[in-house]
């Protein structure tokens, strides 16, 4: 009954922000910023008076004019202010902070008639608490004359009238460290940049939020700029935006990330901990202070969603800085694990770069027996999250155990009631054979199902050229692509090769990473010329030539939370033999030759003699069951591998977040 008491007034929540947003446009209302106190804003003066009680954070802002009627002006909201609130206010102004905007919006009222509320004891118990707060100081030189109004409204505001998510449409921003196309170094940078849009599609607002790495052409300057202390130095972040397909792109210009696109995670251990700190801390702040089409997405109707280590500490300031000082009390964190085995971690004493006070510490502090008592990100993100999500079931099941958890089955134990597994899904207008801008030059060609048998044998031709092997269409080629290192099983492929070698066959290695698997590949291609490619590199065209130009995709991974190129693979009619793990299990079902059902081979142990027992039956079926062959591929290529499935789970997922006090 509570439950649906609260669903229903969410619902008149959302058609009070219409009316609210629309009653906007439509007039203008005049609000002001009081800037007389602009030279409070130093952090060491909010440093110095926290101490006295109460949230003391003043903020500088641009002052409006009366006469606006850009509504970006009229909606931007503002950082939090402070206790001593009511000196802000003059007469005839009205001042909004986020906090008092999540007040609006979770009680349907204006933002002028939630500043009572928000004054009242809804508000004064919780901003009694005192918090070091997180944006330092802020220089807007906004040229508001920049935004277009693109997006505006354009799912949760006014935009689709049925949108599918239905009462459920919500404002999302997904946080990544890595977002495709700008940057990529695996599949998280595929999810942050086909989630999204499928979030979109269903009818959310939403913003991805990532590092500026390069110079993109789509982004514009916003003129936004905020300063975040990180180790004690003062870091300036610029903000950029882009609309594309639905979604709003933001990306976070920081000195340290500038020009590390080819490596994101490279620098000393501290280094990308600060990164990262510096990162999340203005990450969680981007719903108040960017602009998207004109207005702020604001806190309310909220959820982000972390990935990885990298931004687990966004659950986690989410928390120490605002809610549990009574502000952005709607919002809610999702985070997801890409990889439980890269986990931020680190001596005890790297609390310090976080910028938490003490009682914080044991939210970060985890034993294990590699290592001992340390300072482990994602242990703080995973206790914190109010959801917590994995790439598919099977990984789901393998992180509770002490084999699969990477010490830190525990906790997910612990938290088992918020966490759950969602298979990826795939980018369909990216990874399509019949669209692929790959294929549109050098011999290959686009295909499609219909045109699988002549398309693909065209495709595998145009790689064996490339590549300088022998241009043979009865030969099969096996592709690998993949980061070199040992989840990916390439050692296994090592151990396989003398068999692989002696077979006809064409195997084509894709990878960069690891120094010394690196060097197994190049060994590779000098020892099995003509046979045998090793390319070294990264290379997004080429990963698209050897999925649509092989006909079996070799993952031979030691544990794989979901796999992308598997599923790549079967769209483009190749044939995945797998290690049967993690999400590898969930997606490649194993062939059954007597009923003619299953999408690949799947090999239980991670050893050479599976991988080569499972590769035999493989060329088998290629060699001497045509029809057989062809069902596979059919069965792979009509699958529904899109986002739109997991993004429903997603969605699923938000809400349950959502609606969790
Ligand atoms: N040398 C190279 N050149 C060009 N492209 C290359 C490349 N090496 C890899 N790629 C590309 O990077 C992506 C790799 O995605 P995966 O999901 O297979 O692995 P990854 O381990 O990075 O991701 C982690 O996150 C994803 C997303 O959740 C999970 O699926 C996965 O199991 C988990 O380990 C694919 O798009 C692939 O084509």
């Amino acid at each position: 009954m509570k439950v649906l008491a609260v669903q229903k007034d969410l619902l008149w929540q959302i058609e009070e922000r219409r009316k609210v947003v629309s009653s906007i446009k439509s007039s203008a209302v005049s609000k002001e910023w009081d800037t007389s106190d602009e030279s409070d804003n130093s952090f060491s003066k909010m440093d110095q008076s926290a101490p006295s009680g109460g949230l003391q954070i003043k903020y500088s802002s641009s002052i409006i004019s009366d006469k606006s009627t850009n509504p970006a002006e009229i909606l931007s909201v503002n950082p939090p202010i402070s206790d001593g609130r009511k000196s802000f206010y003059k007469e005839k102004r009205i001042e909004i902070s986020p906090a008092e905007n999540s007040i609006a919006d979770a009680l349907g009222l204006s933002r002028e008639a939630s500043l009572g509320a928000a004054q009242s004891e809804i508000f004064s118990p919780t901003i009694s608490k005192v918090y070091e707060p997180c944006g330092v100081r802020e220089e807007i030189d906004q040229d508001l004359d920049k935004s277009d109004g693109e997006g505006v409204g354009a799912t949760t505001v006014e935009g689709n009238e049925s949108p599918l998510a239905g009462p459920n449409v919500m404002n999302v921003i997904l946080v990544a460290a890595e977002c495709a196309p700008w940057s990529k170094t695996g599949g998280l940078g595929d999810v942050a940049g086909a989630l999204p849009k499928a979030l979109a599609r269903r009818g959310h607002r939403v913003m991805v939020v990532a590092p500026r790495y390069g110079d993109y052409s789509e982004p514009q300057d916003l003129g936004v700029r905020k300063r975040y202390k990180v180790d004690g130095q003062d870091m300036e972040v610029s903000y950029y935006h882009a609309h594309i397909d639905g979604v709003d792109f933001v990306f976070l210009d920081i000195a340290d990330f500038r020009h590390r696109q080819n490596d994101i995670y490279g620098g000393n251990r501290v280094d990308i901990l600060k990164r990262m700190v510096l990162f999340c801390k203005a990450a969680v702040e981007v719903p108040w202070h960017v602009p998207c089409g004109g207005i702020c997405y604001g806190d309310g109707n909220l959820v982000f969603i972390a990935n990885d280590w990298h931004t687990a500490l966004l659950p986690v300031y989410l928390k120490a800085y605002y809610r549990d000082n009574g502000l952005m009390i709607y919002t809610r964190c999702v985070l997801v694990i890409h990889n439980i085995a890269y986990q931020g971690r680190g001596p005890v004493d790297d609390f310090r770069y976080v910028g938490l006070p003490g009682h914080y510490l044991d939210l970060f502090k985890h034993y294990d027996p590699v290592g001992g008592e340390h300072f482990n990100i994602i242990s703080a993100g995973l206790k914190t999250a109010d959801r917590v999500v994995t790439v598919s079931h099977g990984y789901a099941w393998e992180l509770k155990t002490t084999e699969g958890g990477w010490g830190l089955n525990g906790i997910i134990n612990e938290n088992d009631w918020k966490f759950q597994g969602i298979v990826n899904g795939i980018d369909t207008r990216d990874w399509n054979p019949k669209l692929d801008a790959h294929l549109k030059s050098d011999g290959y060609t686009n295909y499609s199902l219909d045109t699988l048998q002549t398309g693909k044998l065209q495709c595998k031709a145009a790689l064996q050229r490339e590549l300088g092997l022998p241009v043979r269409g009865d030969v099969p080629v096996i592709g690998f692509i993949g980061r070199l290192d040992h989840q990916k099983g390439v050692d296994l492929i090592a151990e396989a090769i003398p068999w692989i070698a002696s077979q006809d066959v064409q195997l084509v290695m894709l990878g960069t990473g690891r120094a010394d698997l690196e060097e197994v590949l190049r060994g590779f291609d000098n020892q099995y010329r003509g046979k045998v490619r090793g390319w070294v590199g990264f290379s997004v065209k080429m990963a698209h030539r050897i999925t649509a130009g092989a006909d079996v995709l070799l993952m031979p991974s030691r544990f794989e939370p979901c796999g992308l190129n598997q599923l790549y693979a079967m769209a483009y009619g190749t044939v995945p033999v797998v290690h049967a793990v993690g999400g590898l299990r969930d997606t490649v079902h194993q062939f059954d030759p007597y009923n003619e059902t299953g999408l690949g081979w799947a090999f239980e142990r991670a050893e050479a003699g599976g991988l080569i027992d499972a590769l035999r039956n493989c060329l088998n079926t290629y060699w001497n069951y045509k029809s057989s062959w062809e069902g596979l591929q059919k069965r792979g290529m009509t699958q529904d591998l899109s986002w739109d499935n997991a993004a429903k789970l997603y969605e699923e997922v938000l809400v349950a977040a959502k609606y969790h006090w």
